[in-house]
């Protein structure tokens, strides 16, 4: 691994549009991905796996320390495999995200998973996608972007994004499991969600994809230039 390698960092509410921006991001400039909330997914899928109490921060540690999961890459989409079994659909699941963020509110489990991920930063870079990228596993890269969009945006797109699945979803329960998440995220004692202090905040309420992503391009040009 080397430590050289540029890092590009994008924080943010679930939902604000993160990972659609670091594939999009990682694809146009042929670099790495880390997807670190699926890492907080995997954990809790192998809590529930497990029997392990989710609560039980003396549990999940050596769950988080020896987490036996691989992301296989397959064309546009990426397999997720947990002990051998693919749990790629499980781990999408909204109560998937949500006890995800109650195993990531755990100090101690979050010092177990930092080395995994900063592992992925290898050249020709990385771009990061998480809550706590830019503020502390990555507190030197390059490029630090927050990205964010109203409550009520972002649980429109998820039900969008659920409804083009073919689900029946409902936008008030919806709009109430991402503010509970939300809370829970920025009001943790450890690694809260937040803009780092060098961060650039992109506000997509009223932008679609393309805008986004040439707000973000032009952004990462104008700071990977005066670095080089
Ligand atoms: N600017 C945008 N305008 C409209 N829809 C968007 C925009 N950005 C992303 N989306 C759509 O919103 C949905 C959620 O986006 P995405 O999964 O990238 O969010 P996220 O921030 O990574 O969420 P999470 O943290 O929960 O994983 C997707 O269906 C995506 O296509
Ligand atoms: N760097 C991160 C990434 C994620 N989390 C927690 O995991 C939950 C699921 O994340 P998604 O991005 O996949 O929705 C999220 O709600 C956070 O609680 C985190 O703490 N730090």
């Amino acid at each position: 691994m080397s430590t050289q390698a540029p890092v590009i960092t994008v924080d943010g509410p679930s939902g604000a549009g993160k990972g659609t921006l670091c594939m999009l991001l990682a694809e146009k400039l042929g670099w790495h991905l880390l997807d670190s909330g699926a890492i907080y997914r995997v954990l809790a899928l192998a809590a529930i796996h497990h029997g392990v109490d989710p609560d039980s921060e003396d549990a999940l540690v050596p769950l988080a320390a020896h987490l036996d999961v691989q992301f296989k890459a397959e064309g546009e989409l990426v397999k997720v495999i947990l002990e051998g079994e693919d749990v790629s659909s499980e781990l999408r699941k909204e109560e998937t995200g949500m006890a995800a963020s109650k195993v990531a509110a755990l100090p101690r489990v979050r010092e177990a998973l930092l080395r995994r991920q900063r592992a992925f930063a290898d050249a020709p870079g990385l771009v990061a996608d998480g809550r706590d990228m830019g503020t502390v596993v990555f507190p030197k890269a390059e490029v630090k972007i927050f990205l964010d969009a109203s409550a009520e945006e972002r649980a429109q797109r998820r039900m969008n994004q659920l409804q083009l699945k073919g689900l029946d979803v409902n936008f008030d329960r919806l709009l109430s499991e991402i503010q509970e998440r939300d809370d829970r995220d920025r009001n943790r004692a450890v690694a809260p969600l937040r803009p780092a202090d060098d961060a650039l905040v992109l506000d997509s309420t009223s932008l679609n994809i393309e805008q986004v992503l040439e707000q973000a391009l032009s952004y990462i040009e104008s700071k990977l230039t005066v670095a080089s």
